[in-house]
Order: C-alpha cells, then sequence, then structure tokens
C-alpha cells in the first residue's frame, strides 16, 4: 500500500513521516512530497532506517504527481501554523489555496484515496476538500477525514493525570470539530467520571480546548508539531488498518456525518476496507455536554459554510 505525506519536511511532516516509516506494515510504499526543495533529502534520510517500507520524496508541480499516483491513504500536513495571538481561523486565508491544489492533484491522480486533513482550520479545510472532490466528481465521504486525534490524546492524558488512572487505558471521546469551543471532549463517558466534581470536569473540558493554544504560547512560534506527529501516525495507521482488513478499527475524526448536529463533525468512526465502515453513535452526554454542543454548532457551521463557499465563489 502507498502512503503519502503532502507538507513532510515541516514541523509535523518529518516526525511524521519517521513514525510512519518505523510502523507502516513490511512493504508499504511511503512517499513525500513539500514544496520544500530538501524533501527528496528527507527521504534519503529516512531511508537509511532498516525498515521494510521504501521511501522516497518528491518537490515540484511534477514531484506533486509522483508522490500521489497510486496512493490509498494521503495525510496532508502542508500549510502555515499559528504563532501566539492568532486563532486557527486565521489560518484560513493562508492554507485555503494550499490545500485546495493538493486536493485537485489527489483527486486528478489518486481519486480514490482515502485523504487525511491536518492542516487548520480543520472544520473549514475538510468541507473545503469535499466540494474539490465533488466538483472533480469523485467525492466519497467515506474516504475523507479531519483529523481530531490529537484532542483525543490529550483528552485521555489529561483524564488519566486527573483520575490517577494509566495513561495507557483511558477512554475518551472528543466531539464536534477542530478548534476552541468545537472541541467537546465527553468525559461522562469516560472511566472514573463519578470521582471527579463538575467544577474539575469543566476546567478538564477548557484545558484540552485550549491546549493547542498552550502550545503555542509555550513555544513562541509554532504550534504542536510532536504530538500531532504521534496523533497523524495512529490516525494513519488506523486507516490503513482498515483498508487492509483488520475488524474491530474505530477512532475518531471529522467526516460528513449523519448525527444531524452539523453536516461534518468529528465522532467515533469504524474504519474498513473502503474508509469508514459504520458512522458510531456518540452516546449519552451529560447536561453540561449538551449545553456545550448546543452552544458550539452556529460556530461549526459558519466555518464549514467558509469552505463551501470558497470553492463555490471562487
Ligand atoms: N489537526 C490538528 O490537530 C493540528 C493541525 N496543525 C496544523 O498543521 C499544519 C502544519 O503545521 P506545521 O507542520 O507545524 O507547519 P510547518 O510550517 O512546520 O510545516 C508546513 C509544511 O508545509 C509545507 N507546504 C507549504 N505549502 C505547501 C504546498 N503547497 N504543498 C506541500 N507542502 C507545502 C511547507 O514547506 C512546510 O514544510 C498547520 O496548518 C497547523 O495549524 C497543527 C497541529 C495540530
Ligand atoms: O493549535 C494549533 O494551532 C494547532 C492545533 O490545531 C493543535 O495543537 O490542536
Amino acid at each position: 500500500m502507498k502512503i503519502a505525506v503532502l507538507g513532510a519536511a515541516g514541523g509535523i511532516g518529518q516526525p511524521l513521516s519517521l513514525l510512519l516509516k518505523n510502523q507502516l506494515p513490511k512493504g508499504s510504499e511511503l512517499s513525500l512530497y513539500d514544496v520544500a526543495p530538501s524533501t527528496p533529502g528527507v527521504a534519503v534520510d529516512l531511508s537509511h532506517i532498516p525498515t521494510n517500507v521504501s521511501v522516497e520524496g518528491f518537490t515540484g508541480d511534477e514531484g506533486l504527481v509522483k508522490a500521489v499516483s497510486g496512493a490509498s491513504v494521503v495525510v496532508i500536513p502542508a500549510g502555515m501554523a499559528r504563532k501566539p495571538g492568532m486563532d486557527r481561523s486565521d489560518l484560513f486565508k493562508f492554507n485555503a489555496n494550499i490545500v485546495k491544489g493538493l486536493v485537485e492533484a489527489v483527486a486528478k491522480h489518486a481519486p480514490k484515496a482515502c485523504i487525511a486533513i491536518i492542516t487548520n482550520p480543520v472544520n473549514t479545510m475538510v468541507p473545503l476538500a469535499a466540494e474539490v472532490l465533488k466538483k472533480a466528481g469523485c467525492y466519497d465521504k467515506k474516504r475523507l477525514f479531519g483529523v481530531t486525534m490529537l484532542d483525543t490524546l490529550r483528552a485521555e492524558t489529561f483524564w488519566a493525570d486527573a483520575t490517577n488512572s494509566c495513561r495507557c487505558s483511558a477512554k475518551v471521546p472528543v466531539i464536534g470539530g477542530h478548534s476552541g469551543t468545537t472541541i467537546l471532549p465527553l468525559f461522562s463517558q469516560a472511566e472514573g467520571y463519578e470521582k471527579l466534581s463538575a467544577d474539575q470536569i469543566e476546567k478538564l473540558t477548557l484545558h484540552v480546548q485550549n491546549a493547542g493554544t498552550e502550545v503555542v504560547e509555550a513555544k513562541g512560534s509554532g504550534s504542536a508539531t510532536l504530538s500531532m506527529a504521534a496523533a497523524g501516525a495512529r490516525f494513519a495507521l488506523a486507516i490503513v488498518r482498515g483498508l487492509s482488513g483488520e475488524e474491530n478499527v474505530v477512532e475518531p475524526a471529522y467526516v460528513e456525518s449523519e448525527t444531524g448536529y452539523a453536516s461534518f463533525f468529528a465522532q467515533p468512526l469504524l474504519l474498513g476496507t473502503e474508509g469508514v465502515k459504520e458512522y458510531l453513535p456518540i452516546g449519552k452526554l451529560s447536561s453540561f455536554e449538551e449545553n456545550a454542543l448546543n452552544g458550539m454548532l452556529d460556530i461549526l457551521k459558519k466555518d464549514i459554510q467558509q469552505g463551501v463557499d470558497f470553492v463555490n465563489n471562487n
């Protein structure tokens, strides 16, 4: 199976490619693309690691065609990252054309690929990509994902620490979108919920919602790259496992949804040989979570519309 990473020379792209080089199944092909001229060199560097995964690196217009042709999975971390004082939505004007161009190339040269978009603002980039794919006549909602895995990693880490439980086994579904209040961890469904007060749950929820900003402020330039690479690898590998026929592969992502809350929504998914096999229910919410869900929907719908309009009005 061929897996392409677009934006592979960046802060996320390089560690993500490293994790994939080490963790993809034997015989996989890893294909790296970035506008940065160092990209073939990143591939040479990775190629010295003794795993049975081949790796090639490309740059330039022809390189993009070679990088995506025949790919089964395309992961996109290309584009600008936040600096202190910016919201994810401020990245739209820089990243919309980047994602549009890359998805157009995927539509042309790998129309059946599963596409996982990391680039922010995820809430808007995924609907934008869906419109690009519709225009190209190859949209399949089961194969387009916004990567919200990092919210889950954070919710599970913070939950394990707050409840004194093992970080390796905490399970917390996170629904909605990937910015501010649209990120909604469902702590009421986590083991040990009864141990925490309403005040603690509210603080933990805010911590997950602000975790990206916490990293941006701590770094002073740029945003989460290493934890995002871990999240991106976990999600890309889950897609690969599903495509390969493994059963019971469940991970969350932001997808065109059947929940009825908004046309795109992050929720747990059963992954399979065609991408999404089943959209899993979000389960029972506490009244705090119900209110938070109702409160986010206007923002989410506006974010979605911006992506749809960008493709149809330009
Ligand atoms: N979904 C999520 O949870 C997260 C998303 N992000 C987002 O991921 C994106 C990338 O972040 P970083 O890797 O830190 O940024 P970065 O600036 O370190 O790397 C971005 C890479 O994209 C490349 N690039 C730019 N235009 C391109 C194009 N047209 N084709 C191919 N490559 C192109 C650049 O050359 C650079 O190597 C940002 O938009 C950031 O906000 C970051 C963290 C978490
Ligand atoms: O906060 C940012 O800009 C990057 C991001 O999406 C995250 O870390 O969750």
